[in-house]
């Protein structure tokens, strides 16, 4: 009896509100959503109006590690400096602090989750905060706190407010048993790796809060991501960016992967844009909630040999470590992306030699990591 008078509410509440015209949006935003922890608990479902999704007010989770800063700078171009919030559980250095809203948020306080998301008004989640999958493998009790439980409350919170989420996933929700050459967007995926079970969760999540709260849940498969300004947090592709700093500092550089291992990358620029346009893509252009995105595949090898067209004198050695090689050996060598190139019009623009002379240029000896840092 209660589940059919909520649902009664819930169609009523839709009813009163007024059609939205703008192009793209979710059934979540038009007002037809419900959240699983409170809406059905006691009525008080809220919606996100129209005009939020054309001005939205985002917070972007776990903000500090590699990819979020950069993010949040590009996203505060699009839309405003105060439309977009950083947030973390670490302090962050002076010049994030000073370059725009900052807050303490911890995924797993899901009552302070709720408070920042009320009381900024904010109407886009970016779930960037995660456990990677090196770190993962040491400590899994945390990858799974932090991916897993982490991962319902953003969703919960996202449902219970009308949000649109986006949740990166990873070439690492494929394992041993997925076509590995190149890796289509469906097909079998067995993870070897908590991280990989984790990101294989939150894709399958997000995809059934879409289809039983109208959630607008959008989701990404990146490629190992190389970036010149901030530091990998403890992947597994992790030494296509430190080769990079070795290489102008020292010259040398000692690679924890055998050198013929070939895993899908991208070019920091091309990912944070492909974030922007998946965000931006209007609800009836998506065929599907998580796209697979590529921009090029290489070896340590063929990284070494590109970066030595310009550093001549780099030499790189080989230690393996068999709890990275192993993550590797069970992950995509090439990805396959033709839905997303179909859909939004997905194009990336750094193949192998153009990302390396853009490595090569932003890491001067007055621009090292531990600068930035
Ligand atoms: N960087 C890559 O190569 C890559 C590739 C594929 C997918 N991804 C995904 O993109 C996202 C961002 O990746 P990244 O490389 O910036 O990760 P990262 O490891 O560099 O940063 C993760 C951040 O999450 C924060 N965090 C940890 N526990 C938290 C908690 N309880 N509450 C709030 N924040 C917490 C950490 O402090 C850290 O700043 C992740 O979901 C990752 O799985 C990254
Ligand atoms: C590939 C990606 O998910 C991350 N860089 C990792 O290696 O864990």
């Amino acid at each position: 009896m209660l589940v059919v008078r909520l649902l009664r509410g819930a169609v009523r509440h839709a009813r009163r509100r007024p059609l939205c015209s703008t192009e793209g949006l979710s059934p979540a935003a038009c007002g037809i959503n419900s959240s699983p922890r409170r809406a059905f608990a006691d009525g008080r479902a809220q919606n996100s109006n129209c005009t939020e999704i054309d001005h939205p007010k985002i917070l972007i989770t776990g903000g500090l590690g590699q990819l979020g800063v950069g993010l949040a700078k590009l996203l505060r171009r699009r839309f405003g400096k105060n439309n977009v919030i950083l947030s973390d559980i670490r302090k962050p250095p002076n010049h994030v602090y000073h370059n725009g809203p900052f807050i303490f948020s911890d995924i797993l306080d899901y009552k302070n989750l709720r408070e920042i998301v009320v009381n900024n008004n904010i109407s886009w989640l970016v779930h960037y905060s995660a456990v990677l999958s090196a770190v993962g493998e040491n400590n899994v009790s945390l990858a799974k706190e932090v991916n897993i439980t982490g991962l319902h409350n953003i969703l919960d919170i996202a449902a219970e407010h009308g949000l649109r989420v986006f949740v990166p996933s990873t070439i690492g929700a494929f394992g041993p048993s997925s076509p590995r050459d190149p890796t289509p967007e469906l097909c079998v995926q067995r993870p070897r790796t908590i991280y990989g079970v984790s990101k294989v969760h939150a894709e399958l999540m997000g995809e059934y809060y879409h289809h039983r709260y109208g959630l607008d849940f959008r989701c990404l498969r990146y490629p190992g991501i190389i970036s010149a300004d901030s530091q990998p947090g403890g992947g597994t592709t992790d030494y296509a960016v430190q080769i990079f700093h070795a290489a102008v500092k020292t010259g040398y550089f000692e690679c924890n992967l055998r050198s013929d291992t070939r895993l899908p990358m991208m070019y920091i620029d091309d990912c944070l844009r492909a974030t922007l346009e998946i965000l931006e893509a209007p609800a009836d252009s998506l065929t599907s909630r998580t796209y697979n995105i590529n921009a090029m595949s290489f070896t340590p090898q063929d990284l070494t040999q590109e970066i030595q067209k310009m550093l001549p004198d780099l030499k790189v050695t080989y230690n393996v470590d068999p709890v990275r090689q192993a993550i590797a050996d069970s992950w995509p060598m090439a990805f396959e992306d033709s839905a997303a190139r179909r859909d939004w019009g997905w194009k990336h623009e750094y193949d192998l030699p153009e990302m390396v002379q853009a490595m090569l240029t932003h890491i001067t000896p007055g621009n090292q990591l531990a600068q930035a840092y």
